[in-house]
This record gives structure tokens, C-alpha cells and sequence, in this order.
């Protein structure tokens, strides 16, 4: 491919820095690369994402893609709409990076070390379900910024914590500062946390071809598929209190054969009794190309277990 590609993007350290991964990965190809900044709504206003809607940092890069601005545009995969856009393939799911979420306390501390009452600092329902779920007796901080204004608050004082994407402070070189890295026991992260989606317009089918055989990554995709199906069959948005993790495993098939599956394990929102938020949780298995499948069948297992009454994006 003689052109050269246009790379869309946001502002930030962390969008850029994912942008930087992707382009780097194909400048090795050969094909050479020029990155576009786009701003979004997303990046003017600091009101909570709840109120200015999903996929506020990914549709005005969707727009630039449609409009031949840009030809490939790189998103944090867990922030898109569950929705697939008319006219954009996802042409790659690069090999994820740890899902987890992580916490930065103050003075070293780990959760269970928190005393109760402290401040911690998240503007993820799903989060503040969970933690609040733990039963610590911790007091949940709405909060929103990038990583280095919520890293801030607890410098400052002002909060004893925050619980942010390892991910995102693994690629931007700050994984130094985590506390702890939270056991999806505790915490499941965000349906498709850690992973890249990287998209281009379905009419360009040769760079399609490009970017799924430079950077999709088999696995990665089997796990986001298993975990955005569960997510999107309890109809909830990216700001909904829905957590999901798909891992690849070995298993023994009925001849004792070593095969690889897929386990998805994920939690929901109910309501509890006198206005509590309680947690539901479930955990399935399904051969490794049945992934859409076992994330339909274990939203159907939360449903029954009373996941589904705190629908939408509660905050
Ligand atoms: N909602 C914002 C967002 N989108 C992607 C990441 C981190 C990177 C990732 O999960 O891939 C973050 C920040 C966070 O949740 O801490």
C-alpha cells in the first residue's frame, strides 16, 4: 500500500499514547503513518458521563472516519456503545493489556487496610456497586478528569483513594503508583477493559485486511466478544453498573484432550432492600468459538438472579 494512512485521535496522554502502539505497529509494516488530533465533547465538558452520554470520546472520531478525515481511529474498546456503527468495521482487537482495576491509596494502603469511612474516588457505577458491595464501610467520591487530575485528589488529601483502569496507567508508564491491583473477585472490571478497538470504514477493505493481519490478537477477541454480548443482552450502557471478565482456559474434553475455553464471569446491579445496591454474580464456561453465546446465556443467568432493575446508566 503505497498511501498514507491517516490515524485519528484524541488529545489525551492516554489516547494518544494508544494511538502511538497502533501506528507504531504498522509504520513496522512498512506503510508510513500521519497522526490527526480530533476533539471530542467528551474532552470539553467535565460534566459525569452519565449525563453527556455514551460514547462521547468515540463518536466524533467515528464522524471524522466517515467523513474521510481520517482513515483508522484507535478507541479504549470498553468505551464504545454496544451498537455497531453503519458503515465503520472493527478491523482489529490488538492483544489486550491487564484488565484489571487498580487502586492508588494513600500511604501504600491496600483496600481491605482502608479504615472505614474513607473517601475513595470513582465515576464508575459499576465500581461504586462493587465497592459499596465489599461492605468496607467506604464513602464512594463522584469523580471525572484523566489519570493525572484523579491521581491529584489523593496526592492532595482530598480523597484516600482512587480506583482507576491498570490498563490505562500501564501504558502511560504509571503503574508504579498502583497500591493494588484489585482481584476481579473483588472488582470485575468493565466489560472489554484493557483491550484496543481499532476501526476503519467497511468500503476500505484493503486496509481492513492490513490491520486485522498486523494487529488482531484470536484470543483478546474471543474474550471482549464473550463479555460486550453479556453487556449487550442486559441492555446496558457503558456507564451501567455491569462488570464481566473472559479469560482463555485449558480444559478436558470428554476423551480427557487438553482444549481451550473460554470462562466469562460477570456481575449486575439490583436493587436491594431499603434503596441498598446489591451485586449479582455468576460465572459460565463455553467452547472458545461459542464466546457471543455464553455471554447471551450468562446475561440470562444475572437476569434470573435479579440483575436488570437497576438498568440504564445509574450513577
Ligand atoms: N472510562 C475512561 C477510560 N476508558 C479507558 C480507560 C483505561 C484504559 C482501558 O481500560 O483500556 C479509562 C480510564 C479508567 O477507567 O481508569
Amino acid at each position: 500500500m503505497t498511501r498514507v494512512i491517516r490515524m485519528g485521535t484524541r488529545g489525551s496522554k492516554l489516547a494518544l499514547t494508544q494511538t502511538g502502539i497502533v501506528a507504531d505497529a504498522l509504520r513496522a509494516t512498512g506503510v508510513e503513518v500521519e497522526i490527526v488530533k480530533v476533539t471530542t465533547p467528551g474532552d470539553r465538558s467535565m460534566a459525569p458521563i452519565a449525563t453527556i452520554g455514551v460514547g462521547v470520546f468515540t463518536s466524533a472520531l467515528r464522524e471524522a472516519l466517515l467523513r474521510n478525515e481520517v482513515d483508522v481511529i484507535v478507541h479504549s474498546y470498553k468505551d464504545l456503545p454496544t451498537a455497531p456503527e453503519p458503515g465503520i468495521t472493527l478491523a482489529a482487537v490488538p492483544p489486550r493489556e491487564d484488565p484489571r482495576d487498580a487502586l492508588i491509596a494513600r500511604d501504600g494502603l491496600t483496600l481491605g487496610e482502608l479504615p472505614p469511612g474513607s473517601k475513595v474516588g470513582t465515576g464508575a457505577a459499576r465500581r461504586t456497586a462493587q465497592l459499596h458491595a465489599l461492605g468496607l464501610g467506604l464513602e464512594i467520591v463522584p469523580i471525572r478528569g484523566n489519570i493525572d487530575t484523579r491521581m491529584r485528589k489523593v496526592t492532595d488529601g482530598e480523597l484516600d483513594a482512587v480506583v482507576l483502569a491498570r490498563a490505562g496507567l500501564a501504558r502511560v508508564g504509571l503503574v508504579g503508583v498502583i497500591t493494588e491491583t484489585l482481584d476481579p473477585i473483588q472488582m470485575l472490571p468493565a466489560p472489554a477493559q484493557g483491550a484496543l478497538a481499532v476501526e476503519c470504514r467497511t468500503a476500505d477493505v484493503d486496509l481492513e485486511q492490513l490491520l486485522a493481519a498486523t494487529l488482531d490478537d484470536e484470543g483478546t477477541r474471543a474474550a471482549v466478544t464473550a463479555e460486550r454480548s453479556l453487556l449487550a443482552a442486559l441492555e446496558a450502557g457503558c456507564s451501567a453498573p455491569v462488570g464481566a471478565l473472559a479469560e482463555i482456559v485449558e480444559d478436558l474434553d470428554a476423551e480427557g484432550k487438553v482444549v481451550e475455553r473460554i470462562s466469562l464471569r460477570g456481575t449486575a446491579a439490583v436493587d436491594g432492600e431499603d434503596g441498598a445496591v446489591d451485586m449479582v454474580r455468576a460465572i459460565a464456561l463455553a467452547d472458545k468459538h461459542q464466546a457471543a453465546q455464553l455471554g447471551k446465556d450468562l446475561a440470562a443467568e444475572l437476569l434470573d438472579l435479579g440483575a436488570g432493575a437497576l438498568s440504564g446508566p445509574a450513577q
